[in-house]
Order: C-alpha cells, then sequence, then structure tokens
C-alpha cells in the first residue's frame, strides 16, 4: 500500500461567501451568495484570532457601517473544532485537509443597527496558493460540468446513429485502434475536453516528464520510466546527466547474464544448468512482468525460445503459494530473482527467505550465489540479503514501482525464459507509444484520448467503474496490472500539497478476459440495466469497456468479437456508455 498523503496545508485564507447584507442601515437577507468582500488579501489568517479579527475588522470597517471590534464573534464549526483537537492544534481554523469552498464557521459584526452574521470559508491554503489552482475551478472545467445535461438527455442510439460522429471518434496508431464512438460524448464534448486539457498545461507536463524534469514533487523526482525503453542515442537527463548510457549499461548486463543462462554455461552448485526461474515480487514488481509473460507464453516466437523453461512467479505470502510456485521444481535447477524496488517490503522479503531456505536446506549454504539473484535500487540490502553484488541488476529511484515493468523488473525475468532480443522488441513497442504520446497531436493520441474519457466519466459523468475486457486469453493479466497501474496513480483524494480535492480523480478497474466475463458479470450488467432506473444504474454499476481488438483476423476472436458486439447492441438499448 502507498504511504497515505500528508495534508501539509492549513488552510490561511478565508473569504465572506454568503450571509446578509447591509444597506440604507439596515439588514436584509440575501437570497444569493454575496460576492467576497474583498477580504481575501488580508485575511491572512491562522495563527490567531487576534490576527484574524484586527485584519478582518480592518477590511470590514470600510463604510460597512460597523461600531468597531468590540463585539465581533467568530465561531469556528463544532465538527471543525473537534478536528482540530483530534489533530493537536489550539485554534479550529487550524485543523487540515478541509476542502476549499467548504464553509468552516461564522462570524457576527454588531452594526449601527443590528448585526451581521457572515460565513466563512475556506478559498484557499497555503500551499495551493504557491502551487497552481485546482482544475476545478477553471472555465474550462465549468464548461464541462454545464455540458453534462446535453450529454445526459441524449440516447446513446441517437450519438451511434450518426456516421460523422462515429467515424470522427476514431484513433489509430500503429495496428492499435481505438474506437471510442460508444462513449457518452459528441465532438463537442471531446472539443471541451481538449480544452480542459490545455488549462491543465498537458502538453507542458508530458514535455516535462520527458525532459526530466522533477514533477513526483512529494518525493523530488523524476519520472523518467521512458528512458528505460529509449533507444541507445536517446539523451534524456536527470539532474543534469542523461541516464540512458546508464539504463542500457543494466541492459548489456543483462542481455550478457540471460545469454550465459540460457547457454547453460550459468551452472548452479551441482554444476547443472538451471532452467526454472522464480520470480519473487509484490506490485509493480510482479504484476507488469507476470502480464507481459502472460502475453507472450503463446506468441509462436516467444515460445519457441522458452522451449524447454519455466517462468514463475511468486507475490503472496500465502504458504499455497509459496508452495505452487516450487511445485515439481528441484531447486538444484531454478534460480530464484528477488525483484524489489526497495528490498525492504515485507512479504516480498519472507518469502525471499523461504525460497532462500528452500536452497540452502536441499544445496547448502554456498548455493545462494547461483541460485539467487536481485533486482533492486537498494543494493546495499541486497548484498546484507546475501546475494552477490555482481548478481545485481540495478534500477533507479525515478522509476516508479509500478511502471517498472520496463525496468530490470521486467527485462531480467524476462529474459532469462524467452531470450533478450524478444523482450528488446517489447521495450520497442513500448518506446513507440512513448513517441506517439509526446508527440502526436491530442485529437489523435491514444494515451491522451483514453485519460480524458476517464476524467469525462469519472469525473463529470460520476461513473465509477471501468471494466477492462480483452477477448484475447494472452491479455489475460491486462485487467489485473492495469488495476495496479491506474488505481494506484489516479486514486487520490487530495491535490499535491494535501489539499482535499472536490471531485473524484479515478475509476475502479476490474475485468476479465471479455468472453469468460460474458458468462460471468456481465450478467448484472444486463439484468441490472433491464430492471433499475438508468440513473441507479450508471451511478453504481458501469462506465466504460476498453475492449482490445487484437489478433482481428483470426477466426476465434472474429467470433468472440462478434458476440462482444452483440452485447454491445443489447446494453447500447439501455443507454450505457462503452
Ligand atoms: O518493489 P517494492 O519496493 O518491493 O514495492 C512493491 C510495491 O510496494 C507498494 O505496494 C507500492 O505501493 C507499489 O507501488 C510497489 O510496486
Amino acid at each position: 500500500m502507498p504511504k497515505p498523503a500528508t495534508p501539509k496545508s492549513v488552510p490561511t485564507y478565508l473569504t465572506v461567501t454568503r450571509g446578509w447584507s447591509a444597506r440604507d442601515d439596515s439588514l436584509q437577507a440575501s437570497p444569493q451568495p454575496q460576492p467576497p468582500l474583498g477580504l481575501e488579501r488580508s485575511l491572512t489568517l491562522v495563527q490567531g484570532q487576534s490576527l484574524l479579527r484586527r485584519n478582518l475588522l480592518r477590511n470590514l470597517a470600510r463604510g460597512s457601517g460597523m461600531k468597531g471590534a468590540k463585539g465581533l464573534q467568530s465561531k469556528a464549526h463544532p465538527k471543525l473544532k473537534e478536528k482540530a483537537k483530534n489533530e493537536g492544534h489550539t485554534h479550529p481554523f487550524a485543523a487540515k485537509g478541509y476542502m476549499r469552498g467548504a464553509t468552516v464557521g461564522e462570524m457576527t459584526f454588531p452594526l449601527n443597527r443590528g448585526q451581521m452574521t457572515l460565513d466563512l470559508a475556506i478559498v484557499s491554503s497555503q500551499a495551493a496558493m504557491a502551487s497552481a489552482a485546482l482544475i476545478c475551478d477553471t472555465e474550462q472545467w465549468k464548461g464541462l460540468q454545464a455540458h453534462i445535461g446535453a450529454i445526459q438527455k441524449t440516447h446513446l442510439r441517437d450519438l451511434m446513429g450518426d456516421a460523422d460522429r462515429c467515424n470522427a471518434l476514431t484513433a489509430e496508431y500503429e495496428g492499435i485502434f481505438l474506437d471510442y464512438s460508444r462513449q457518452r460524448a459528441t465532438g463537442e464534448t471531446m472539443g471541451k475536453l481538449f480544452k480542459l486539457a490545455e488549462a491543465a498545461n498537458l502538453k507542458e507536463k508530458i514535455e516535462k516528464m520527458f525532459r526530466g524534469d522533477k514533477i513526483n514533487t512529494t518525493e523530488n523526482r523524476s519520472v523518467l520510466h521512458v528512458a528505460l525503453r529509449a533507444p541507445r542515442d536517446a539523451v534524456i537527463n536527470s539532474d543534469g546527466v542523461n541516464v540512458v548510457p546508464e539504463v542500457w549499461g543494466v541492459k548489456d548486463k543483462i542481455k550478457q547474464f540471460s545469454e550465459t543462462f540460457r547457454s547453460g554455461s550459468w551452472v548452479g552448485a551441482t554444476g547443472k544448468a538451471l532452467t526454472n526461474v522464480v520470480s519473487v515480487g509484490i506490485g509493480g514488481s510482479f504484476l507488469g512482468p507476470l502480464f507481459v509473460h502472460t502475453a507472450l507464453q503463446t506468441d509462436p516466437e516467444a515460445a519457441k525460445y522458452a522451449e524447454g523453461r519455466q517462468l514463475r512467479f511468486l507475490a503472496n505470502v500465502d504458504p499455497v503459494d509459496v508452495a505452487r510456485s516450487i511445485k515439481d521444481l528441484d531447486p538444484e535447477t531454478t534460480l530464484v530473482v528477488v525483484v524489489s524496488k526497495t528490498f525492504t517490503t515485507a512479504e516480498t522479503m519472507l518469502n525471499a527467505r523461504t525460497l532462500k531456505e528452500w536452497i540452502i536446506s536441499s544445496l547448502g549454504p554456498h548455493a545462494v550465489a547461483k541460485h539467487m539473484i536481485a533486482v533492486s535500487t537498494n543494493l546495499k540490502l541486497v548484498k546484507e540479503f546475501g546475494i552477490d553484488p555482481n548478481n545485481a541488476f540495478a534500477f533507479w529511484d525515478w522509476v516508479g514501482g509500478r511502471y517498472s515493468v520496463c525496468s530490470a523488473v521486467g527485462v531480467l525475468p524476462l529474459s532469462l525464459q524467452y531470450g533478450f532480443p524478444i523482450v528488446q522488441k517489447f521495450l520497442e513497442g513500448a518506446s513507440s507509444i512513448d513517441d506517439h504520446f509526446r508527440l502526436s497531436p491530442f485529437e489523435k493520441n491514444i494515451p491522451v484520448l483514453l485519460g480524458l474519457l476517464s476524467v469525462w466519466n469519472v469525473s463529470f459523468l460520476g461513473y465509477p467503474a471501468r471494466a477492462i475486457l480483452p477477448y484475447s486469453q494472452a491479455l489475460e493479466k491486462f485487467a489485473p496490472h492495469i488495476q495496479q497501474l491506474s488505481m494506484e496513480s489516479n486514486g487520490k483524494g487530495v491535490f499535491i500539497d494535501g489539499v482535499q480535492l472536490p471531485f473524484e480523480t479515478g475509476e475502479i478497474d476490474f475485468g476479465e478476459p471479455g468472453t469468460n466475463g460474458q458468462h460471468s458479470f456481465y450478467q448484472l450488467i444486463h439484468q441490472v440495466m433491464i430492471s433499475t432506473s438508468r440513473m441507479l444504474l450508471s451511478r453504481a454499476y458501469f462506465a466504460s469497456i476498453v475492449a482490445l481488438k487484437v489478433c482481428k483476423a483470426c477466426q476465434c476472436h472474429g467470433n468472440q468479437l462478434r458476440a462482444f458486439e452483440a452485447i454491445v447492441g443489447i446494453l447500447m438499448a439501455s443507454d450505457i456508455s462503452f
């Protein structure tokens, strides 16, 4: 589990959002929220109530008919008080994590006649002021909000009846075809989403990532998984140093090691060549490599290179998983790869110790050097564990765990199984998508389009879930991989500075190969759709389906896709978006 974000901001600016307005020395109820009184600049709260009072009074004194400081009362809401108390603050307004716009208290002022009571709301926070404003405050966001009604009124059948629209809502890159015509979106929606991307400076942010800027501000790190698959002559800097030669240094080492291993020159403690690999890791040190391995297993070329070999994964500490991972394997012919970015993850270290014991009890302590190798950014701990540092393969803290499949995390075990050249093809494919993502206009940029549609579905239409339904069995482990990748990345409740976000940021990803899903949870999608109101359905159950249309030409997938299209037809009748 990622560590919870620590809210570091305290509300430092309050404004008056609504209340009573004083006119002609008499008090009138104001039906509408009143415009802020311009207090933000001087209401530099929250160090103490006296400061709050002083500043407030100075500003309100401007012709509002106030009697003066006497009698001013400010009152925090009880919930806020309780929260602040639990957090150990003496001042209620120092409670953390309050949403912008949230009412946190009220102030009462004596006027010449009567009094004026005003609601106080947080309009900003220290950290938010220092960084960017929230995207939901932009005109572009509001434009999309205003557009929801029109889309909800339009039946998906009508959207699908518009041939021009359907043709327009597609994109293609190197054989990957994205058809998003079944989304509840029109050209107008997409136009608004592109404007939102502009408002979010998406283009600039993508550039910053590729440039090696430290966009991971919480850890002050670059985010450079793209460097892992960049061509040898690329230049990508982190801290002013080109990281590409270092990346290729590790890849060359993997290539050499895997050739020695696969040729039988690397022998175990009893002199036998090793043919079995157990990769021990969890989270990003497991799911990506498992996904790619499952996909390559039945690829004819890759399968040929894997003949007579086994690659298994061990993630769970459940003894059943341990037993399965080594069932029918002989330690004599087995290599254990311990994969952990930190080399401290409890589950991985426990499993690594268990398999170390398995090797030692059968072959003796000296066997560890020949039967255990490691992938980590923490080579010190690798050594302390007892693995020869020469047999450790490095990666870097600028690779997020969930993006690490293209580092030694994936490249090493996959190269041991399939040979480095096969894995290099996978890396080239990933690099090609990087170019597409960096250089294509957003209108034709598949990752950007999928991201924007996700924002539209989750943050605007309120669909909480996304089904991932590959119709190719080879992509069986795609959904679990994306579950981590997407939900660990986007499942955030707070802004980068710890301020709570007033909108949903990520969907629940789930999925299975589509054909199997049809005989399982599609049932709910279909039945619930018929028996419940559209609103309940759209809110609670279903967001969108990503169908990976691979192997289009082959007969069996053709049949599967026809079945999928039929289901789409049924669902469309009830106005579900895909
Ligand atoms: O590779 P490790 O350091 O062992 O970490 C394994 C996993 O640990 C945590 O769950 C993180 O949230 C994941 O992102 C990471 O992939």
